[in-house]
């Protein structure tokens, strides 16, 4: 005989377990998945394997700059080239290494030179800390390790942009410079940056030898994007499961937001999630417009962790408008509150006028409803609301030491605060 406990939890299991099962396999809309096909790539893909394919005759390949805005293939494009180089280059005898670093974390030209060195290490026995070398000795290993064997190096550096702004183009300058040091091995860099202002930070020498060959991906269009989604909705929900407008929405969506693949996926993935937790037997437009509801708010919430301090109080001071039922609010409203929590944390109150350039700050950023709107003859007026649910901002200052203070603050009626 069960016990009433476990009756309870047995049922708590098989409500799930009959039910209907949306994603087959959703590692499929994951971001790291390389597909076996890319749709609409193939001029980029020809491009790139006619820059490379000098390696095959043993001759070294131009640098190539790629760019393009975020989401449109450039990564996995070039991952997928470079693999199939490295498959036939072997069967060409022809010793070709692929490098790949994401100059978001590899952002400093230490961190560059380290990661390739280190690359080989099994093979060179050498390997560099990733700290606390000086970096002339770090680019002389650098230099043994690169010319131990005839061979062609190909190092992608992704998202340079990320380590010219941090860094500065020297690294650039030394690798695309490198082969006049080598006497058996040549290097050749793929540069990939959805910034295109980047190349103005560039110095004219480092930029002409990193743009030889210049590769443009444009975004995609929502035709485009839906032909993504289907090759990958094929691999990753059970058939059936997809309502007909679920993709087409999705690709529209994100052809929306300026072509973007890696939304249009999420839209996907996040839609079956949801159907998936509400046990909906199908997943349909629905859960495709809550899904773009979710990714906004985790979108806004990623945004309101990276504020400056005194915006983080101001939006504080919405969030207690808002508990309170006063929204919307004017900027003369909010700035008495705003100017009561500073008093409340110690800090020192911004002026008005600056509070205000803030608020239009957060109304840019979507996080804030700011409507000017005409009182007649008491002239114009700004009308605050809040686009953010309360708790969310909440949980995000519940992990900043200096906002979290803030949580145990509410508000009276005549907005009086009260510390509880
Ligand atoms: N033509 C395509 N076919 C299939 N999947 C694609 C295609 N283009 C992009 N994707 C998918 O979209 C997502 C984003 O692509 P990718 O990371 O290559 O974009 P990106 O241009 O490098 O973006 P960012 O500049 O933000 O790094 C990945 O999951 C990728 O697999």
């Amino acid at each position: 005989m069960l016990q009433e406990g476990q009756t309870n939890l047995r049922s708590l299991f098989e409500k799930y377990l009959h039910t209907q099962r949306i994603f087959k396999n959703k590692d499929v809309l994951r971001h790291s998945y390389t597909p076996r096909e890319l749709p609409h790539r193939r001029e980029q893909i020809e491009t790139l394997v006619h820059i490379l394919v000098p390696v095959l005759r043993g001759e070294t390949p131009s640098n190539i700059f790629v760019y393009g805005k975020t989401g449109t293939g450039k990564t996995v494009t070039v991952r997928y080239v470079t693999e199939d180089l490295m498959r036939i280059s072997q069967k060409y005898d022809v010793p070709v290494d692929v490098i790949y670093l994401n100059c978001e974390i590899v952002d400093t030209q230490y961190r560059v030179l380290a990661n390739i060195v280190n690359h080989f290490k099994e093979e060179s026995g050498i390997e560099v800390p990733l700290v606390g070398w000086p970096t002339d000795e770090v680019y002389a290993k650098l230099k043994k390790v690169l010319d131990m064997k005839e061979r062609f190096v190909i190092i992608v550096l992704d998202e340079i942009d990320k380590l010219v702004k941090k860094s500065g183009d020297d690294i650039l300058y030394s690798l695309t410079r490198i082969n006049t040091e080598l006497k058996k091995a040549k290097v050749s860099i793929i540069g990939i940056s959805n910034d295109l202002r980047f190349k103005e930070y560039l110095d004219p020498r480092v930029l002409s030898s990193l743009s030889e060959e210049e590769v443009v991906f444009p975004p995609y269009d929502a035709n485009q994007l839906r032909d993504i989604l289907m090759q990958r909705a094929q691999e990753a929900f059970y058939e059936g499961v997809l309502d007909e407008a679920v993709v087409p929405l999705c690709a529209a969506l994100a052809a929306r937001e300026h072509g973007d693949a890696r939304r249009a996926l999420d839209l996907l993935r996040v839609s079956g999630e949801i159907a998936e937790r509400e046990m909906a037997p199908k997943v349909t437009e629905k859960h495709v417009w809550k899904a773009q509801e979710k990714i906004e708010q985790d979108t806004m919430e990623e945004v309101i962790k990276t504020l400056p301090l005194h915006s983080k109080i101001l939006l504080y001071a919405i969030v207690l408008l808002d508990e309170n039922g006063e929204l919307p609010a004017n900027t003369g409203d909010v700035y008495s509150v705003y100017k009561d929590l500073c008093d409340y944390l110690d800090l020192e109150p911004l002026t008005q006028r600056r509070i205000s350039d803030l608020i239009n700050e957060l109304d840019m950023l979507g996080i804030i409803n700011a409507k000017v709107v005409s009182k007649g003859r008491y002239g114009r007026t700004k009308e605050i609301r809040l686009n953010i649910t309360p708790y969310k901002v909440k949980n995000i200052y519940r992990f900043e030491e200096t906002l979290r203070p803030l949580i145990s603050v509410s508000m009276l009626k005549q907005r009086r605060l009260f510390y509880g």
